[in-house]
């Protein structure tokens, strides 16, 4: 749990953090589900990192030694990834490297369930997940969840994921219309964004991938909320060149690129909403 009040993170805290990241375009490694592959790697690529998708028992320690960053997603998740799984988490905390755990579908089955609980202990920097996967990943009751879809809002999930942060020790970002970062004691919340994002597939499991690169940089919860601003207001200026879901994924992907001070300014905000009186 940290102590200390966090600085009133701005907009311009995002933008230099998103600098500092396309400056040494970090290697951020992705064990990810099958369905966000792509359009992960092409996130990370757009916003200006650098992806591999790599998840083989037999090559994980070498890959996290030379990576920047690590995402574990459990999307669709089978026994033969399993090892590989508990294996990068290990390597990564030895070596003193960021990761990102994504509990897809948490709350799902028990076999899902248990092993993101399992993750979730194994020292995560961060967990980003949807409101229901969060409440799930938490214990907390009225968790719902359709598959690897919440049903849940951000707002209702935002006590779990206090009580997450604190338990796990790691920085707990929960999305939805409005997203929240915490700590357990702290929180920040951050609009952007577009109700069109979650009618196309693995766009969570692609921010989750750019919080990791963000992670490179910046400490957990500074490198969560710059990545969340950065990404919900490509997300929302994207939005307003389609029609529908469909180009939304390409949109996103164009605007990652594009991305500056002026576009997280224009379209997100950021607000702490509660902090520790120290
Ligand atoms: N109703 C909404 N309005 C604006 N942005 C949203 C909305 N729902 C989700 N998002 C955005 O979509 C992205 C993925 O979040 P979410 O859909 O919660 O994750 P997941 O895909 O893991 O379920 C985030 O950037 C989030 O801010
Ligand atoms: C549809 C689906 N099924 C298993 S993983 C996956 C992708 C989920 O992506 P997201 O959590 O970003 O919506
Ligand atoms: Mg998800």
């Amino acid at each position: 749990m940290s102590s200390t009040l966090i600085r009133n993170l701005t907009i311009s805290d995002a933008a230099s953090a998103l600098d500092a990241m396309r400056a040494t375009r970090p290697l951020v490694q992705n064990i990810t589900n099958y369905v966000a592959m792509t359009i992960s790697a092409n996130v990370l690529l757009a916003v200006g990192a650098s992806p591999a998708m790599v998840h083989a028992v037999e090559e994980v320690d070498e890959f996290v030694a030379i990576s920047n960053a690590l995402v574990i997603n459990v999307g669709t998740l089978s026994p033969l990834w399993i090892e590989g799984m508990q294996r990068a988490a290990k390597q990564a905390v030895a070596l003193g490297k960021p990761w990102v755990l994504d509990p897809v579908g948490c709350g799902a089955t028990k076999f899902r369930t248990d092993f993101a609980v399992e993750m979730s202990r194994a020292g995560p920097a961060i967990i980003r997940g949807n409101a229901s996967e969060i409440m799930s990943l938490a214990g907390a009751a009225g968790a719902g969840g359709k598959g690897v879809d919440s049903t849940a809002s951000s707002d209702a999930a935002l006590k779990a994921g206090k009580a997450l942060a604190l338990a796990s020790g790691a920085i707990v970002a929960i999305t939805g219309e409005t997203d929240y970062v915490t700590d357990g004691t702290q929180v920040v919340a951050i609009t952007g964004g577009s109700a069109l994002m979650p009618l196309s597939t693995a766009l969570g499991c692609a921010l989750s991938a750019t919080v990791a690169a963000f992670a490179a940089v910046r400490p957990p919860f500074e490198a969560a909320v710059a990545a969340i601003a950065v990404y919900g207001a490509a997300g929302a200026a994207a939005a307003t060149r389609v029609t529908g879901p469909g180009h939304l994924p390409a949109e996103l992907c164009d605007a990652l690129h594009a991305v500056d001070a002026d576009m997280i300014a224009r379209y997100a905000t950021i607000r702490v909403v509660e902090e520790v009186n120290v």
